[in-house]
């Protein structure tokens, strides 16, 4: 592995090993074992297929390495991720259509049951699909105040699926999900922290940070075996309806994205993006 010094978000130089560096680059502390893995895929880290299978692929290598705990953030200015690429959706052709689903259920797995804890530094603005990623770590930290996260599919004239619904309820409940996904709310930080979609808020990213690393630090005192035994217990409700329904969950998605109305839909929101 090759062994280096980096300049990390922190503005600190620490001893790591240098993982990958593409649209997502992943450094990993050689004391503390923590991954560091940042988003970069400007301009808002929409997540396609090809940046949906880096991710997943890069979970995977993590796991294999036995990392002790991973960070999850974004090295773009102001957004820590927009969600879905809107376009693998619009005018789709179906068989990229289906793999792009296919590896959004598996990095969605993949993160919500990694073996390891994580932590989503959130340091920028997180809607949908990046809400989402957010809700699937164990812990988040949000920098403040003018950022906002949220599941706002409806306000695009689409539903957010079963699983990110979810995920959702098992962060805040059932009855403020249901609010929440019905009238597409984003939260800003403070409203966040209030309703307990994120755990912490802090005023810049490097303070987020040495707090995400914080709370991986607590679990150098608790047994990995442990960690992932009672994260499983506790998260197989949320995850089972989809490895149950993997084939269920894609087919209904290859119709209802195909469907005249939701295109219509999806259209005049890509367009009102693009003003
Ligand atoms: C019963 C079961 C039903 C099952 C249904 C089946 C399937 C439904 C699945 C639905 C799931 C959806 C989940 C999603 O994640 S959908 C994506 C939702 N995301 C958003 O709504 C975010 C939209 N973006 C923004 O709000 C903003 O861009 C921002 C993130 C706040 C950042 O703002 P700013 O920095 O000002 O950047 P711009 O707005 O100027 O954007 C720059 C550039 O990027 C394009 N863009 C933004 N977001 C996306 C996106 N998600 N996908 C693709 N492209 C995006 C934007 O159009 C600009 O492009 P141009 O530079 O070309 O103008």
């Amino acid at each position: 592995m090759l062994r280096r010094y980096i300049l990390l978000n922190t503005n600190k130089f620490v001893n790591c090993r240098h993982v990958s560096q593409s649209m997502l680059q992943s450094t990993v502390d050689e004391k503390s074992g923590i991954a560091t893995v940042t988003m970069n895929k400007p301009p808002v880290n929409s997540l396609n297929l090809e940046f949906l299978d880096e991710i997943n692929t890069q979970l995977n290598k993590l796991q294999k390495d036995k990392i002790r705990g991973m960070i999850l953030t974004s090295g773009l200015q102001k957004v820590f991720c927009a969600g879905l690429d809107i376009t693998e959706f619009y005018n789709p052709n179906p068989d990229r259509l289906a793999k792009f689903w296919t590896v959004l259920q598996d990095t969605w797995l993949s993160l919500y049951m990694a073996s390891f804890p994580t932590v989503a530094v959130i340091n920028g603005h997180s809607p949908a699909g990046g809400c989402l990623f957010a809700m699937s770590c164990d812990y988040r930290v949000m920098v403040g105040p003018k950022y906002t996260i949220g599941l706002n599919e409806t306000k695009l004239g689409i539903v957010a699926p079963k699983w990110f619904q979810d995920t959702m309820v098992a962060v805040i409940g059932q009855r403020k999900a249901e609010v929440s996904l019905t009238t597409g709310k984003m939260y800003t930080t403070d409203e966040a922290l209030q309703v307990g979609l994120i755990d912490e808020s802090l005023p810049d990213a490097d303070s987020a940070l040495k707090k995400g690393t914080q709370f991986l630090n607590n679990f150098q005192r608790i047994s990995p075996w442990a960690f992932k035994m009672t994260k499983d217990i506790s998260r197989q409700p949320t995850v089972q309806w989809l490895i149950d329904n993997k084939q269920k969950d894609l087919d209904f998605v290859l119709k209802f994205m195909q469907s005249p109305d939701v295109q219509k839909s999806l259209g005049l929101y890509l367009q009102s993006l693009k003003k």
